[in-house]
């Protein structure tokens, strides 16, 4: 398939979501209506909105955020004109009172994401989020670490609690090209009609776009990305690169390509400190199969032990630590500089 494929596709912006552990939940009000004003016009639908960690996120663990996620919640609500409002929850971590409240502030969605085995944790938001009249998608989170059978497993407990769209996610941007579209066509087939089928795809080994173009041929309905990739590790596939491509491969979107890459290059690209980069960690990240979030918490780990983030990272994917194991990333750090110390010790014999 090429020029003029038929089915639509729905572009999902999650620059103030997944953005927000690139830029160590420091969002201010003013970054937040900026973007939400411009995603909006653009006509994208569905813009995510919360820390980097989901509803609740913001602590010593995960990192704080600069400003109250309810308040930039509640600041995107005002600023969307079309779009809706969708918020990430983390079962265990967020709560179904977060999720209340969050609906009373207006957000029109909720994206609840488990570890890619551990489906089973959200039934009870996914029953609670229907109730409160909430779309509903799930993030089946480091799909990597799954064969395609045993997600849609997975995805078929999220669809049966509720769920309207069920996403791949390369939380450590490790998939490559079928490894991504035959995770997305297990889930087509397990799912049919019950639900969609979605990706959301990280640039640590460059495949964000390429997976994502897969990943809508093999049947996925609604794809991530970020203005200026902004998101974990070396960031989230392009928003404004994902709409262009897509409209030369003839597939609709509903969005304008052009105010998406305006958005990008003077709106979301003015107040990043810090872009997200293919670099020696990030690339690890997708080598090893680690968690992209876990990036700043491996940087500031490697500066306080000195020891190479890099190092940090490839120890984390041999231990296959996921999510919620951030703590983990010190000890390794704290482990590595002792190894070196007895080495340097050793040789000074
Ligand atoms: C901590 C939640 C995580 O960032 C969700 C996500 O975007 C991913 O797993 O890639
Ligand atoms: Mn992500």
């Amino acid at each position: 398939m090429s020029l003029n494929e038929e089915r639509e596709v729905r572009i999902v912006d999650t620059s103030l979501r997944d953005g927000s552990h690139a830029m160590a939940h420091q969002f201010t009000e003013e970054n937040v209506r900026d973007t939400v004003r411009a995603l909006d016009s653009a006509g994208v639908s569905l813009i995510e909105v919360t820390h980097g960690d989901g509803l609740g996120g913001s602590t010593f663990n995960y990192g704080f955020s600069l400003v109250d996620e309810r308040k930039l919640i509640a600041a995107a609500v005002e600023e969307a004109r079309r779009a809706k409002i969708a918020v990430l929850l983390l079962p265990g971590l967020g709560t179904v009172t977060d999720l209340k409240a969050a609906a009373d502030l207006g957000a029109g969605a909720v994206r609840i994401a488990t570890h890619c085995t551990e489906a089973d944790v959200s039934v009870q938001h996914f029953t609670e989020a229907r109730r409160l009249g909430l779309e509903t998608v799930g993030f089946l989170m480091l799909s990597h670490m799954s064969p395609p059978e045993a997600l849609a497993k997975q995805a078929r407990i999220m669809a049966d609690a509720g769920c309207q769209c069920v996403y791949i996610v390369d939380s450590a941007g490790a998939l490559i090209l079928e490894e991504a579209a035959d995770r997305v066509a297990a889930l087509v087939a397990e799912l049919g009609e019950q639900a969609q089928v979605g990706y959301h795809g990280h640039q640590n080994l460059s495949f964000g776009v390429a997976n994502s173009v897969l990943a809508y041929r093999a049947g996925a309905r609604q794809i991530d990305g970020s203005l200026v990739a902004l998101g974990a590790g070396a960031g989230n596939s392009p928003t404004e690169v994902l709409a262009a491509v897509f409209e030369r491969l003839g597939v609709k979107t509903g969005v304008d390509k052009d105010l998406l890459m305006e958005a990008a290059e003077n709106v979301v690209r003015p107040y990043i400190a810090r872009l997200p980069v293919m670099d020696r960690s990030s690339i690890v990240q997708g080598f090893a199969g680690v968690y992209s979030s876990f990036l700043l918490h491996a940087e500031r780990a490697a500066e306080r032990y000195g020891v190479p983030a890099y190092e940090i990272l490839y120890r984390v994917g041999e231990k296959g630590y996921i999510g919620g194991q951030e703590d983990m990333i010190i000890d390794i750090a704290v482990r590595l500089a002792d190894e070196r110390a007895s080495s340097a010790a050793g040789a000074g014999e």
